[in-house]
């Protein structure tokens, strides 16, 4: 091969590619088969005519030549994130984002990267990190700020689940159908089918009083149990057989995990819908929900749940939802409400357990409250309980089911963004990093990572775990650097629901029953075995009940 004649039109090739990869960031197979087989293959009618040995041969060069002109920019000064700081395997590529996904530990991760980095770090080559309780609001409360391509999986294969529109008009019509489903007034209604859900979980935990179960096992079962009967008037009995009945619980964290991983590098998509695997875990999830809604529709029109709202039984819109929508809409609330909900309960749970003195002061206080009522659960009550409400909110300041926060992008035919005093240009995804800002000294102090519910009691004097005193003075508190739902008309659309279903589930608990931890049980790795998935995965929390006289 002459090296000069060839190498020269392969490296100004791969130049041209490269220049048309950047400006229009081409994801389609088509569009990468192109460039990447079709473009250096011009190099057979080039005048010096290539052997079809040297032609097969300089394909590879010209991906080399792609790659390291693709690499160098992206560290370059040249690149408009150059001034943000951020590890080099971060600039490169967000295939080393997906990898720290793929261990799990993102919200350590990117809590590390602001802690060396400081309060804006470059976490892939085109996105950046907050660690600013300023910039949680022109993020996540932004018309101008649609969802990132975080969200695309989402939208895959016909589905438009109501977290995977990024478009503003459509996710209001859309929310519109949900605030009815999860107003105020419904969560009256759904309250009678928890408290069956309380009582069924009750009557197993009796059964099974002093031995040592797996408490998070539990929870998920009642929290699953509760959305199927909330969404569809349908009950998998979970509790009742104690087990998984429908076996979906294993199978929406793996296909969580695997998401989260694929969601950092979406162009990879189209490619993984050419396996087997990838269409078949594609299909699992319309499969349950197909069922339920066919089992729901022969209970007719009239039964109040979330259905009922998504679908429009009412007619109050003009035109019917889509089929395909409230199917896609009915599996996100299962997902979506089940585990998150499970998660906070046994987190706050297992907080308890490591703080036995808060534990104690909580039951006394839940106790007091319900001494006269035989009823499982009074909600109206449960205001009147500040230090049950501090633990909830210390719970999910500290471990927040969404730990990394939640991924926008800056208008890409726009004239960039003004976050605080950074400059962020068109196409570049944000994320305000909810794990950091939460535990952040200058928003939470003293303790920012310990678990100390009085920090959200409004009182003159605070006594430290230390059992050293603090004036109020000496206290910051920072409600505007706390999101655990998100914010805007994008954040959860399930708060009302969520808060009385974990309420209810741990005053149902603290009420009737003494709980510790089981001997070894492993209480001190909890924290660092949850698993950052976009949601919290936890673990087990073995425990032993013994029952208490109501
Ligand atoms: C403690 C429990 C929960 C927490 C901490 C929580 C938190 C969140 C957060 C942070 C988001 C925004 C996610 C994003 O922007 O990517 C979200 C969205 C959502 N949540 Fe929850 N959630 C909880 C329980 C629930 C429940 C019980 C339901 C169902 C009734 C639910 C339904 C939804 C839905 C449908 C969305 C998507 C909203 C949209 O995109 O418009 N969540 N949740």
């Amino acid at each position: 091969m002459d090296s000069h004649s060839t190498v020269l039109p392969i490296c100004l090739t791969s130049l041209a590619s490269w220049q048309v990869y950047k400006k229009f960031e081409p994801n389609s197979p088509t569009a990468s088969f192109i460039i990447l087989m079709v473009v250096p293959l011009w190099t057979f009618v080039y005048p010096n005519s290539l052997s079809i040995l040297n032609t097969i041969l300089s394909i590879p060069l010209y991906w080399g030549f792609l790659l390291i002109f693709i690499v160098l920019y992206r560290v370059s000064p040249f690149h408009p994130l150059s001034k943000y700081p951020g590890p080099i395997s971060c600039k490169v590529s967000k295939v080393w984002l997906a990898y720290i996904a793929a261990r799990g530990d993102m919200h350590r991760y990117v809590k590390t990267l602001h802690e060396r980095y400081g309060d804006v770090v470059r976490v892939g080559p085109n996105e950046l990190s907050f660690r600013r309780k300023d910039i949680i609001e022109p993020i996540l409360s932004n018309k101008e700020l649609h969802k990132g391509p975080y969200y695309d999986l989402r939208q895959i294969a016909g589905r438009n689940p109501v977290d995977g529109i990024k478009d503003y008009r459509e996710h209001a019509a859309r929310r519109l159908l949900w605030s009815r489903g999860t107003s105020v007034s419904m969560t009256k209604v759904y309250t009678q089918s928890l408290v069956v859900g309380i009582h069924e979980l009750l009557d197993e935990l009796l059964k099974r009083q002093d031995t040592t179960i797996d408490i998070s096992e539990w929870l998920s079962f009642t929290a699953t149990d509760f959305m199927g009967r909330m969404t569809f008037s349908t009950s998998f009995d979970m509790v009742k057989m104690g087990h998984d009945s429908v076996g979906i619980i294993k199978p929406v964290e793996e296909i969580t995990y695997q998401s989260n991983i694929i969601a950092q590098i979406p162009w990879i998509i189209p490619y993984l819908m050419w396996l087997p695997q990838g269409r078949k875990a594609l299909n699992q999830g319309p499969r349950l929900g197909g069922d339920m809604v066919r089992k729901r529709r022969s209970l007719g029109a009239d039964t109040r749940d979330l259905y009922y709202y998504l679908m429009d039984e009412a007619g109050l819109e003009d035109a019917k939802p889509r089929e395909t929508d409230v199917l896609s809409d009915g599996i996100t609330a299962i997902v979506a409400g089940s585990d998150t909900t499970a998660t906070v309960v046994t987190n706050t749970l297992y907080y308890l357990l490591k703080h036995p003195d808060v534990k104690t002061r909580l039951q006394r206080d839940i106790r007091g409250a319900f001494a006269n009522s035989q009823e499982v659960f009074d909600y109206t009550k449960s205001v009147d309980l500040p230090f049950f409400d501090a633990c909830i909110n210390e719970s999910l300041r500290l471990l927040p089911p969404g730990l990394t926060g939640f991924q926008r992008q800056v208008d890409p035919s726009g004239p960039g963004k003004m976050f605080g005093e950074y400059l962020v240009p068109p196409g570049t995804n944000v994320y305000a990093h909810l794990y950091s800002i939460q535990r952040d000294p200058r928003y939470f102090s003293p303790l920012p990572e310990t678990f100390w519910p009085d920090r959200w009691l409004d009182q003159d004097t605070y006594t430290l775990p230390t059992g050293e005193n603090i004036s109020k003075d000496n206290l910051v508190l920072s409600r505007d650097a706390y999101y655990p739902f998100s914010i805007g008309q994008q954040g959860c659309a399930g708060r009302n629901i969520a808060l009385l279903k974990l309420r209810t589930l741990l005053i149902a608990i603290l009420r009737h029953f003494d709980i510790r931890a089981a001997e070894g049980d492993g209480l001190d790795g909890y924290e660092e075995a949850i698993k950052d998935t976009y949601v919290a995965q936890r673990g087990s929390l073995y425990v032993q009940l013994h029952p208490v006289a109501a």
